[in-house]
């Protein structure tokens, strides 16, 4: 089967000095795959090479088989891939309606069909309010997101990720700074909206990685040490001298 993500040679500097070290990685069609690793490994790096923030020193990222290095994020959005922030990106002052509604207008169906207007627009605001249920945010959709909690904010980035329809999702640090039962229902929902699609993510916290992951890739100094299923990479010795030891007793 094709790879959702093959990445091959891929190499990322800064300056001088080379952070993404040459990673090949296929990530498979519908599996949940965590990039892990200690700070500073390059994971943030690699994430914003594949949804085109960054541009590539070398090698080549392929999405469904297509080569899509160093196209544009809308332009690799369009393609099916989509991904959160770990810095959070909704529009504060907005509703929560008018966020997922503004996510939902770069789907290409929407942004470029000018006929049908009124059936276009009631089937956008239907759709606006299935993410909203989804995502258990219904009840809020007339408040400012910025008035959300911290977590519903982090849900409705999830929601937005997801909402286009893309089958390649990216989160960066979902559940950063959330506490335990927080963390749990984002656990929830992103398999609820990951569901037949294929996830990537990027987390600190093992508990979320070892209860998610399909397979775990790790990352340290900017190459892939181990890329495995969550059982193997717990007991790869090389895995545990370099970064988890401790970590995964407690996961
Ligand atoms: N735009 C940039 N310019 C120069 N150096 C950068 C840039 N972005 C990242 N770096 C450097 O690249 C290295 C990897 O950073 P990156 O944020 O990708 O790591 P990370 O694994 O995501 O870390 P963390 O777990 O702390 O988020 C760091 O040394 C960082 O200082």
């Amino acid at each position: 089967m094709t790879s959702a993500i093959a990445l091959k040679g891929v190499v990322k500097s800064f300056g001088p000095t080379q952070i993404i070290r040459g990673v090949d990685l296929d990530i498979r069609q519908g599996e949940r795959h965590a990039i892990i690793g200690p700070n500073g490994a390059g994971k943030s790096t690699l994430f914003h090479l594949i949804s085109g923030r960054y541009t590539l020193t070398g090698g080549s990222v392929h999405l469904k088989g297509e080569e899509i290095s160093n196209l544009p994020p809308y332009e690799i959005y369009r393609k099916g891939l989509s991904r959160s922030f770990q810095v959070t990106n909704l529009f504060p002052q907005m509703s929560v309606f008018e966020n997922v509604r503004c996510g939902l207008m770069w789907v290409k169906n929407y942004r470029y069909s000018f006929w049908h207007l009124v059936d276009r627009e009631r089937d956008l605001n239907r759709r606006v309010m299935e993410v909203l249920e989804e995502i258990g945010l219904a009840n809020r959709q007339h408040v400012p997101a910025g008035v959300l909690t911290y977590a519903e904010q982090r849900a409705l980035e999830i929601g937005i990720a997801a909402a286009g329809g893309a089958d390649v999702i990216m989160l960066d640090e979902p559940t950063a700074g959330m506490s335990h039962s927080e963390t749990d229902q984002a656990i929830s929902l992103i398999r609820k909206v990951t569901e037949g699609r294929t996830l990537v993510m990027v987390e600190h916290d093992m508990g979320v990685v070892f209860d998610l992951a399909d397979r775990i890739s790790v990352l340290v100094y900017g190459e892939i040490i181990a890329t495995d299923t969550p059982e193997n990479i717990r007991n790869n010795k090389a895995v545990q001298e370099a970064y988890l030891g401790a970590e995964a007793e407690h996961a």
